[in-house]
């Protein structure tokens, strides 16, 4: 294992402690965008159910909260049993990170594609084996490797989904679901949901990856990374739609609009997905990285229109909706 230094699209900070396991999952991830227009109307609620509202800490001002936030991490915010247990991070949170919980925990992202249905929200704890799987396997064949790296690659995949945990709300992973339609399901073939997708979404400076791969994106910025749709899947919207439910997070929950992601320069088609998303190269890996072994990375960023909506109106206005939103 010593020999194999994989540049992808992780930041694997467990991966640094274990240098003779070095596998830097960094940039092999970009996202996906294309402006279907086949694509209908998408729907997405941020939303708490109503029958979870009543323990909620009081909400105040936004701004006041992001500022307590950074300055006393640790303030109190009493229990948070009402959240599913996905959404316990097992550390003292504030009120502005409670609310944020409460907004990912209620967040979906609906989708009528031409080939069926699909759905993205916040990734459940049960999930976290089915979401290695997928990423494992993108990561395997974005990397070219032997099969037999699968183990190795999920385990690796593994520690670093359960870090990306603790750092609940201030990065998430979201999965994406999809039904086909029935009229394509061949004779006796049955209607399945699939896990199609996944994606992560970094929305401060404290979901920030610790060592980010280069070139290297403002940490205080919301950031893509890690998205990959199932091989079978793939082309039909699913990857853009992934995108599009990261970028709604992020207008809802991060105070920057200003949204960074790296693309490895040989991933052609993620790269046109971000072109068509509107995302612009900021800057190129030098040659030099090929040195390390790694591919060369563009890092792209968008700038998203701001939105008058702040994360504790978000949850607010949501509460009415709830039953209808949670998958
Ligand atoms: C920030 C990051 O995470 S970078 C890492 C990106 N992930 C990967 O490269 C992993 C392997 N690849 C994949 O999983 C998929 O190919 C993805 C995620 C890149 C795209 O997912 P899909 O569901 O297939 O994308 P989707 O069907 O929504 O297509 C969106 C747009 O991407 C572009 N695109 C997608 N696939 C291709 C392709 N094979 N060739 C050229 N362009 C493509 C097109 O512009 C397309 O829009 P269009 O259909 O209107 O032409």
């Amino acid at each position: 294992m010593a020999a194999v230094s994989i540049a992808l699209a992780f930041s694997f900070d467990s991966l640094k402690q274990n240098q003779s396991t070095k596998l830097t999952l960094s940039s092999r991830y970009p996202s996906l965008y294309s402006s279907r227009s086949h694509r209908r109307s998408s729907l997405r609620f941020a939303s708490l159910p109503s029958s979870h509202s009543p323990s909620i800490s009081t909400a105040t001002e936004t701004g006041e909260e992001e500022q307590e936030e950074e300055s006393t991490p640790t303030k109190s915010s009493g229990s948070y049993d009402f959240l599913e247990e996905t959404f316990r991070t097992g550390r003292f949170l504030s009120n502005a990170e409670l609310e944020k919980l409460k907004a990912l925990e209620g967040f979906a992202y609906f989708q009528e594609l031409e080939s069926g249905t699909m759905w993205i929200r916040v990734m459940r704890q049960d999930e976290m084996d089915s979401t290695v799987s997928l990423l494992a396997e993108s990561f395997g064949e974005s990397m070219m490797l032997p099969s037999g790296y699968q183990s190795v690659l999920r385990f690796l995949v593994k520690q670093y989904l359960i870090e990306r945990r603790e750092v609940l709300p201030h990065a998430v992973t979201l999965v994406g679901f999809f039904r086909r339609k029935t009229d394509s399901l061949s004779d006796g073939e049955e209607e399945v949901v699939e896990m199609a997708g996944t994606v992560e979404v970094c929305l401060d400076k404290r979901g920030a990856n610790a060592s980010p791969p280069s070139p290297t994106p403002p940490k205080e910025s919301p950031y893509v990374c890690n998205m990959t749709v199932k091989e079978d899947l793939r082309r039909r919207g699913i990857g853009w739609h992934l995108l599009k439910a990261s970028e709604e997070l992020i207008s809802q929950l991060s105070t920057s609009k200003d949204v960074y992601l790296h693309c490895r320069m040989v991933d052609e088609a993620p790269f046109n997905m971000y072109k068509k998303a509107g995302y612009e190269v900021v800057k190129t890996d030098t040659v030099l990285v090929l040195l390390m072994l790694q591919r060369r990375k563009h890092l792209m960023r968008k700038k998203l229109p701001p939105t008058t909506t702040s994360p504790s109106d978000v949850v607010e206005s949501d509460n009415d909706l709830t039953s209808s939103v949670n998958v």
